[in-house]
């Protein structure tokens, strides 16, 4: 990556990825935001090789200071129909082991992520979209686990993370009889941030990118690694939690900054200091 402004895919030169199976994310970064794309149509099938590609893509756009959003979607009309069933049986235990650490990869990144889901969101690519912080959908996205029709299940988070957001009889519903989740439903059961028709996909992402874009990246974090630390707490821990992060960043540039915009009734200029 040269210069924020520009777009270019990303040339991976971690000698990890040379032994992957096939290069199927794709990078974009462009005016502080990354997207990264799934990039094997028509249903973006996530190779093995692909989950070891999403985490260290993650984690160098987590460590590159031009980057502030990362959007992950799919080419085409789907996000992705999920693993590739045709490879379990070959998996090696190396990845085997690595499943779950490799897609929650987003919610470990310090930077907000949103996913972008439309048509089959399937199996890991539902388990991907659950770990980002913002699911904006269209009306065509269907989620689902559906891994009991292959004798298995979830492996990679989603079932523990969709029943911190539905519960235990919706998510039982979902992952036992392999139930498909139209956009409209996630939304209105809280699996999404919002719905919108499919042409206005890429517009409710770019809004919520440049909204994003003015609050202070430093409170952003802050938020952020407090809310997944907090997610298993005890309330009055959580509490102590929020109350000792509050006082940290009282000592940063941009609450100074937040406040002084605030009384002279102009913009704030966050610097992330
Ligand atoms: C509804 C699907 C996606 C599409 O149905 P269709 O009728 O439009 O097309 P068709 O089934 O003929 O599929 C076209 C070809 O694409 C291959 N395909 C699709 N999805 C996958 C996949 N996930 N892995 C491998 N290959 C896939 C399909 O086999 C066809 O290939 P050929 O032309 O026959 O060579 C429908 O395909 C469908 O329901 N697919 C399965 C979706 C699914 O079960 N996803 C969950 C996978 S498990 C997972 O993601 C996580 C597992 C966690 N762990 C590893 C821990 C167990």
């Amino acid at each position: 990556m040269k210069d924020a402004n520009m777009t270019e895919t990303l040339t991976f030169t971690d000698p990890r990825l040379a032994e992957l199976d096939g290069f199927h994310v794709q990078l974009n970064v462009s005016n502080e935001r990354a997207d990264i794309i799934l990039a094997r149509p028509p249903y973006n099938v996530i190779s093995m090789g692909a989950r070891d590609q999403l985490r260290l893509v993650f984690e160098a756009l987590d460590a590159d200071d031009r980057v502030r959003i990362i959007v992950i979607s799919g080419e085409g009309e789907h996000f992705s129909s999920g693993g590739n069933i045709k490879g379990f049986l070959e998996a090696s235990p190396e990845h085997v082991s690595h499943l779950a650490w490799n897609i929650a990869a987003p919610s470990r990144c310090t930077k907000p992520v949103i996913a972008a889901n439309r048509g089959y969101t399937f199996g890991v690519g539902f388990e991907l979209s659950l770990a980002c912080d913002f699911r904006i959908v269209s009306e065509t996205c269907r989620y689902a686990l559906p891994e009991q029709k292959l004798g298995q299940i979830p492996g990679s988070g989603g079932s523990a993370r969709l029943q911190k957001i539905v519960g235990v009889t919706r998510t039982k519903d979902i992952v036992m009889r392999s139930k498909r989740i139209p956009g409209q439903q996630a939304l209105d059961w809280g699996i999404a941030t919002e719905c919108v028709p499919d042409g206005d996909l890429e517009q409710a992402v770019t809004d919520l990118v440049t909204e994003l874009r003015e609050f202070s990246p430093m409170a952003q974090r802050t938020a952020k690694k407090l809310l997944n630390d907090t997610d298993d707490a005890l309330l009055s821990t959580a509490i102590e939690m929020e109350g000792l992060n509050y006082s940290r960043l009282r000592q940063s540039e941009d609450f100074r900054e937040g406040v002084e915009a605030f009384h002279a009734k102009r913009k704030p200029a966050f610097t992330g200091r």
